[in-house]
């Protein structure tokens, strides 16, 4: 792979909470390249937001390494933290919580802007948040002097988000569930812009639990169960044919008319702390599943986690 922007390293995320610990992700090793995009995809409490977090920093591995744009993030000081992250966006999956609650939506989008440009280039800042918020269907005369806080919507907050993500021209974009609070319209203008940005060269982490989508905006997906990398590959591939059972029951479960939404796996399907986290759901689970699966590389870039795969 040409230019990698970022790269895991057997990464591994565990939750310590008195005699408790969850293992939000078992060693991950994945690698982004510029101008690439990965769908992040699986059910709540899979390890998505820990990936996202522990990528920016925000959440430290128990193990392993992450580097960005090729420097170890555990090896840099307070400044190159800083400088690294003003290479990445970042859309929040709690726009309540994750955005500056006193300032207008305008000065949301545009504040990072004013950080990083000298002061008299604020007109152009200004002028390029009022264009983000548009293409994103904000109208900035009426929305852009309220408050988040009071007087935006959550969805209009979620567009403010992820406004406020690109103005920059981020490198890296880390987008946590960017269009949960959209309807069709809105989130398809979401999906255009960052499109785009993609074509123009930036890498993009799209965090989703639908695989449809992830196929509308990523070239690649990556299908996550129980903090665990199950599937990989270009995303076309895997909603054509899906060799994981946990895979294939997470297509089966999508929405389809006058059906009912199943996932159909055992009715318990909490993640096994060893060996293939599926293994409790999975309806062809083996003895052999109490260990964990090694990723089998099947070729044009998929690599599954089974050991039924290549048997
Ligand atoms: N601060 C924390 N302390 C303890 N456990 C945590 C913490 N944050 C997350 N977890 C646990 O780690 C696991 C992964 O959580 P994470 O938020 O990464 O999942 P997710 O796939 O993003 O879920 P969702 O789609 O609901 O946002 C879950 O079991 C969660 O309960």
């Amino acid at each position: 792979m040409k230019d990698v922007i970022l790269e895991t390293d057997e990464l591994e995320v565990v939750y310590r909470g008195g005699d408790k610990s969850v293992r939000a992700l078992r060693p991950l090793s994945i690698k982004l390249g510029r101008g690439e995009s990965l769908a992040v995809v699986g059910e709540s409490g899979c390890g998505k937001t820990t990936l996202v977090r522990a990528i920016l920093g925000l959440q430290p591995p128990s193990s392993g390494a992450i580097s960005l744009f090729g420097e170890d993030i555990s090896e840099l000081d307070k400044k190159g933290t800083i400088a690294v992250r003003r290479r990445c966006g970042f859309i929040p999956q709690d726009v309540y919580g994750g955005l500056p609650p006193g300032l207008s939506a305008l000065d949301t989008v545009r504040e990072p802007w004013d950080l990083l440009h000298p002061k008299n280039n604020k007109e152009a800042g200004k002028k390029y948040a009022v264009e983000l918020m548009e293409r994103l269907g904000l109208d900035s005369k009426n929305l852009g002097n309220r408050k988040v806080k009071k007087g935006l919507s959550g969805g209009q907050r979620q567009r403010i988000a992820v406004a406020r993500a690109l103005i920059n021209d981020p490198e890296l974009l880390l987008a946590d569930e960017p269009t949960s609070m959209q309807d069709i319209s809105t989130r398809n203008k979401v999906i255009r812009l960052l499109q785009e940005r993609v074509d123009r060269g930036m890498s993009l982490i799209f965090v989703t639990h639908d695989l449809l989508l992830a196929r509308s905006i990523a070239r690649k997906t990556a299908i996550f169960f129980g903090g665990s990398l199950c599937e990989t590959g270009n995303s076309d591939d895997i909603v054509s044919e899906q060799i994981h059972p946990y895979t294939k029951a997470l297509y089966g479960a999508m929405p389809r008319l006058n059906e009912k939404m199943v996932l159909r796996t055992s009715k318990d399907r909490t993640p096994s702390p060893t060996g293939c986290p599926f293994r409790k759901g999975c309806p062809e689970a083996m003895y052999v599943c109490e260990k964990t699966p090694p990723m089998k590389y099947m070729g044009d870039g998929r690599m599954v986690a089974c050991w039924r795969t290549g048997n």
